[in-house]
């Protein structure tokens, strides 16, 4: 069973939506630029609304110690998502400061990338693989776009990852047949515009996946 986190979060309708459909993960950006963005007390309002119905994250760029004791106090989440350049050292800092499950994300948009993986595997809960951000944008996450997944076959299949970066429900079957990832995390695809979760989408995107997992069964059974 794959995990799905639901990123960018910001209304009770779309939380129920998430967890009604059987998503994992639920994602809150603290980051000012995006439009996506909730402060702490909209953040520890939303949290408190999931009551531990799935898992709740923050997904923060190059936070401050500051911001991290808040998170992780004021907040309650459980996890945090780190979207920034944190070095594997900062990532060990802020899970020992927390407390919390940390997810570091990681932008892949060659072979070498996958390089930046295994440092990282030892200081962290779970790894996120994202897109790039493309130039001109001043997000470094839910930009909407994907990278080519082929990449990731040449990943040891012993490293379980979360796959990020422009899935939607047209694309979701492919990318988990090429990808075989741990988890999937979408953001933009479950949008009718930056920031605005749509229902409908989000309805779609589970359904393409229950797809995804017959068309998988079925062939592992003729195999
Ligand atoms: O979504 C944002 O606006 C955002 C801003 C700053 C840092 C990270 C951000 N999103 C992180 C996510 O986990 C997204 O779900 C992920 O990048 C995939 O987004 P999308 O390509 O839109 O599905």
């Amino acid at each position: 069973m794959l995990d799905v986190k639901i990123c960018g979060l910001s209304t009770f309708e779309a939380i129920d939506a998430a967890i009604a459909r059987g998503a994992s993960h639920l994602g809150f950006v603290f980051f000012e630029k995006s439009p996506r963005h909730v402060d702490l007390a909209e953040m520890a309002e939303l949290v408190d609304y999931v009551q531990g119905r799935a898992q709740t994250v923050a997904v923060t760029v190059d936070p401050s110690d500051d911001l991290l004791a808040r998170l992780a106090g004021d907040v309650g989440v459980d996890w945090l998502q780190l979207h920034g350049s944190e070095t594997e050292r900062r990532v060990a800092e802020a899970k020992a400061k927390t407390g919390l499950k940390v997810m570091k994300a990681l932008p892949i948009a060659g072979i070498d990338d996958l390089d930046r993986i295994e440092p990282y595997r030892s200081v962290t809960d779970a790894i996120l693989l994202d897109s790039k951000r493309p130039q001109g944008s001043n997000l470094p996450g839910g930009n909407g776009l994907s990278f080519d997944w082929r990449l990731l076959t040449a990943l040891d299949r012993d490293v379980p990852f979360m796959l990020s970066g422009g899935l939607d429900s047209d694309n979701v079957e492919e990318a988990v047949r090429i990808a075989r990832p741990a988890g999937l995390d979408i953001s933009s695809g479950v949008e009718s515009a930056p920031g605005i979760k749509d229902i409908g989408r989000i309805n779609r995107f589970f359904d393409a996946l229950e797809r995804a997992r017959e068309t998988d069964v079925q062939g592992e059974d003729q195999s």
